[in-house]
């Protein structure tokens, strides 16, 4: 069965959120659905059509976001749902095979997202390209190592997030260029991060925060909820339930983390999504006080392979013949050469024996730096032609720092 698919205007938004409130279960606050439809890009949503009811909806951040060597603008999908009346009937499937079709005609190569299910979107072309660990730290062990950074002339200062949020934007702008996957946030972002709506539901309080700063600026922020209690000795048992840290320079960053762990009253820090690699695990003297759990984070997908692939930057000189599969977006399905090496990078269509053949999904994993196409080839999954060229592929598409978003849209 076919179904019409178009955007929606305005007057559809109550169809359109509905949709998304029964396929979530979710109740959006008052504010945020509003706030939400403000920052919503109407010409980029899409809607799947049963006759005059919504049954299934879509939509897109158009998100700047880093890449290896540089920034990208990419269609970041997001609000993905369909009816349960109507589910397992293929109108997920038409929904992104429409998407897919806008995304390449509106001139972006990549797509990412951030999935409900890890299950989804593999079979959209859609790779797990980046991951994160969420962590617990008991403060009495946190010691760091010796010659971690300090620098005298940074002093911390308590402040009110909302009230500094001028000072938050511009740190966070400052950092996103140098991990791939970090996207610039718009006033939609800080609105809903600031908004604190949901303050109630942890049990933790409001967002506090800390600036490390000098006579020349803020160099740094942690923004965080407390949830102090004690136990039944009387002692203190309190626990900073972490939200962002971010720092422009390692001494603001070591004196961050430091500020959250010496908290009087706090015994333990528990920390969303960081970054797989973050730096705080190398500061920390014994670093198996992190109790981390591992989790996928950014899903991406190629739609223009040979645009994305000459886009990014590369680790190592590369010269190889990629055979792309791609169902979804057949447009990719060929050979492509990719050259990098000191000049730049370039994928251009050719006819030549391949070296290496790979699914997109592959390509999209490996796109933002994670180096899963090693582990990928480990697992008996990618097939290579030439000796050594999956692995080549792989050293120079790896990146350091690892990719990581932060948060989710
Ligand atoms: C970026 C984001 O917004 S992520 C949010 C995704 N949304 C949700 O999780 C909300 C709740 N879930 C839903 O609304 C729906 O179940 C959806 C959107 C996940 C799937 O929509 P449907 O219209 O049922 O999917 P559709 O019928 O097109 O399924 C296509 C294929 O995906 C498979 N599939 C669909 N959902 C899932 C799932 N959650 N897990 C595993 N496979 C799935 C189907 O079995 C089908 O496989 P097949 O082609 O081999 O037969």
């Amino acid at each position: 069965m076919t179904y019409p698919i178009r955007p929606i205007d305005e007057s559809e938004w109550p169809a359109y959120t509905r949709v998304l409130e029964e396929g979530f279960g979710w109740t959006p606050h008052p504010t945020q659905a509003e706030r939400w439809k403000t920052e919503t890009e109407f010409d980029r949503t899409l809607a799947v059509f049963d006759g005059d009811q919504i049954v299934g909806v879509t939509g897109i951040y158009s998100l700047p976001m880093t890449v290896p060597g540089g920034q990208l603008p990419v269609a970041g999908v997001t609000a993905v749902s369909v009816l349960p009346s109507h589910r397992r009937r293929g109108v997920l499937s038409a929904m992104m095979r429409r998407q897919l079709d806008d995304i390449r005609e509106r001139g972006e190569s990549v797509a990412a997202l951030y999935a409900s299910e890890a299950l989804i979107y593999g079979r959209y072309g859609y790779g797990r390209a980046s991951s994160e660990l969420s962590f617990q730290i008991d403060t009495r062990r946190s010691a760091f190592v010796p010659g971690a950074p300090s620098d005298p002339s940074l002093r911390l200062r308590v402040v009110k997030p909302a009230d500094e949020r001028a000072e938050l934007e511009k740190l966070f702008a400052s950092v996103v260029p140098r991990r791939p996957g970090r996207y610039e946030r718009n006033a939609h972002f800080w609105n809903g991060l600031l908004a604190d709506e949901e303050a109630d539901q942890h049990g933790a309080g409001p967002w506090r925060s800390i600036l490390a700063e000098d006579d020349r600026g803020v160099r740094g922020y942690a923004l965080f909820r407390i949830k102090s209690s004690w136990d039944d000795n009387g002692i203190p048992n309190g626990t900073v339930k972490l939200q962002e840290l971010e720092a422009t320079d390692p001494a603001a960053y070591a004196l961050l983390w430091r500020s959250v762990l010496d908290r009087d009253l706090v015994s333990k820090v528990q920390s969303g999504g960081r970054p797989v690699d973050d730096p705080l695990i190398a500061l920390l003297a014994d670093s198996r006080q992190l109790r981390a759990s591992w989790a996928d984070e950014l899903y991406v997908r190629l739609v223009e392979v040979g645009r994305a692939l000459s886009a990014r930057s590369y680790s190592a000189p590369v010269d190889l013949v990629i055979e792309v599969e791609d169902e979804t977006c057949p447009w990719n399905a060929r050979r492509w050469r990719l050259t990098a090496g000191s000049s730049g990078a370039e994928c251009v269509p050719v006819e030549d024996q391949p070296d290496v053949t790979l699914p997109v999904v592959a390509l999209g994993s490996a796109y933002l730096g994670d180096g899963l196409l090693g582990q990928q080839l480990d697992a008996g999954l990618l097939r290579e032609h030439t000796v050594g060229a999956v692995r080549g592929l792989a050293t120079a598409m790896a990146w350091s720092p690892k990719p990581w978003a932060g948060m989710t849209f």
